[in-house]
């Protein structure tokens, strides 16, 4: 006990004596001499200190790490700290928190507690207000140091990246010639203003999480770190406005590839190769968009599965060999599951399209397309979102609950698309019962319509389109098992459609 007692006196008597002798240098010495002797010093203190030192100095242009270091720290500093430093850089929609000089914040890493502390001191070479030194300096304890530092590091500059790509505006890339044209993305849809079935939404969300943090998963089991989406369902059910809410939801840039401005199978893969990672690349209509169907199919197959749209530019476009449709469905095949789809990581294919049934089974199978979603007509839960989002109230809140029970009742039956439910509510806006009461009034008179053709079939038959939703309610029940939730909606629609009729 003694002999303890004895060495800590020592080490403190040690270290009051380096203290009297900085402050004795810092008073005699000119200033360069004094910061040579306070570094002498410094490492004199170093040997007998369990910690070691990195500084990070700003250096703009070379040194990225201060800049990654900064923003990493004013991620979680605005919650910790009671003194910062803020700033906002040109074009940025928000505050960077900075450590104000001499501050020092921890941090932990891997289970391992380092410390920052951020410094700013006058630049000997350049005694003017601008010739300022601004470091970061991170301490880790001597035995953590190997083992954590420059993976600590790399996780800095990941997340830096991802902060920098969300500060930053959404990009939209259309391509043209060959090459992306990008203008700003400022879509408003989200995943909250998004009007479908909530637990539907939830699984679509949980998704795209997996996702973004499966970097590992994707190593381990030897797959492509992308994921496919095929949106299916009538026109104004939300497609488009899904895409939106996903880019929004993960902060990627959306590529939107008209396949009809694509003049070859290798300017496809010219595309592709020139889209970044995080994003999300989206064909829009994809059965509209060239008649990708099998190569292997007859001719007049080809003919009737093309596009309805005779005059669509690719309408009538064929295979690779002996036509002039540039882009086959091999094409397209080796551009979302080739080896080429891996240059890059972390990208997303959407496809959308309005009528399932007109897609090549080669495009549906598993591991193409991962998750087939259904936009279906309006149901009473997206109803409820509907009229949160355009009247500020739910259902329930609007007048007498009996609106509330007669909606969900007609709703139902109505198949109307929340793009023409959005449509009655939007001009009703400023008065909540008259939207109610008019919303009331379309729903019935288009569910008695439906009930006037036989739930739907009659009218269906006179548009020629029941045979073609029959189809795409069949594609349904064969889509992959990677997107079974989507996989039991379409089912299950199909088994409320039977009942509904059967009715
Ligand atoms: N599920 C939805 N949730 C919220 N708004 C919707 C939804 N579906 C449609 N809308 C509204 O209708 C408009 C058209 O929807 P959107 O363009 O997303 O439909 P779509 O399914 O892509 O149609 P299309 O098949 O014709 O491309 C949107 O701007 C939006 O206001
Ligand atoms: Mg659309």
């Amino acid at each position: 006990m003694p002999d303890m007692k004895e060495s800590w006196s020592s080490l403190a008597s040690l270290l009051g004596t380096l203290a009297f002798c900085q402050t004795l240098l810092q008073v005699v010495l000119p200033p360069e001499l004094r910061y040579a002797s306070l570094r002498f010093l410094k490492r004199i203190l170093g040997f007998s200190s369990s910690y070691c030192y990195f500084e990070i100095t700003e250096a703009v242009g070379i040194n990225d790490l201060y800049n990654a270091v900064q923003l990493y720290l004013s991620s979680f500093l605005s919650a910790s700290c009671s003194r910062l430093s803020l700033s906002r850089a040109p074009n940025s929609s928000s505050t960077t928190f900075t450590l104000t000089n001499s501050d020092c914040i921890a941090d932990i890493f891997d289970g391992v507690s380092v410390q920052w502390e951020h410094a700013v001191t006058q630049c000997q070479s350049k005694p003017s207000s601008r010739g300022k030194k601004r470091f970061f300096t991170l301490r880790i304890r001597k035995c953590d140091r190997d083992r954590i530092r420059d993976s600590y590091l790399d996780y800095i500059m990941d997340k830096a990246n991802d902060i920098r790509r969300k500060n930053r505006e959404r990009l939209l890339y259309t391509n043209s010639h060959g090459g992306w044209n990008p203008v700003l993305f400022k879509h408003p849809s989200t995943f909250d203003t998004l009007a479908m079935d909530p637990e539907r939404k939830r699984d679509i969300m949980e998704d795209l999480r997996d996702f973004v943090a499966g970097k590992a998963f994707y190593q381990r089991t030897g797959r492509a770190w992308k994921r496919g989406y095929l949106l299916y369902g009538p026109p104004g059910t939300g497609k488009s406005s899904m895409i939106a809410a996903m880019a929004n939801f993960l902060s990627y840039d959306i590529y939107d590839l008209e396949l009809t401005k694509v003049l070859s199978n290798s300017e496809l893969r010219d595309l592709l190769m020139r889209t970044s990672s995080k994003s999300i690349i989206v064909i829009e209509d994809i059965d509209c968009s060239a008649n990708l169907c099998n190569r292997s199919k007859a001719p007049q197959d080809l003919a009737r599965r093309s596009c309805s749209d005779p005059g669509a530019p690719n309408a009538a476009l064929g295979s690779e060999d002996g036509n002039n449709n540039p882009i086959t469905l091999s094409g397209l095949l080796n551009f979302t599951d080739g080896l080429w789809s891996c240059c890059g990581s972390e990208r997303i294919f959407v496809f959308t399209t309005n009528h399932i049934d007109k897609l090549d089974p080669a495009l549906l199978r598993s591991g193409r397309m991962d998750m087939h979603i259904y936009m279906s007509y309006c149901s009473y839960p997206a109803l409820k979102i509907l009229l949160h989002n355009y009247l500020g109230s739910e259902a329930e809140d609007l007048g007498e609950a009996a609106a509330a029970s007669e909606l969900r009742e007609v709703v139902k039956k109505a198949k109307m698309t929340p793009a023409d439910i959005s449509e009655v509510l939007i001009k009703n806006r400023r008065n909540k019962e008259k939207a109610v009461s008019e919303l009331l009034e379309a729903l019935k008179a288009r569910a008695e319509r439906n009930e006037k053709y036989g739930g739907l079939r009659g009218e269906r038959e006179l548009n020629g389109e029941e045979e073609e939703e029959e189809e795409q309610e069949k594609r349904a029940l064969e889509s992959p098992k990677d997107g079974s939730h989507c996989d039991t909606d379409s089912r299950k629609k199909v088994e409320d459609d039977e009942a509904e009729k059967a009715k």
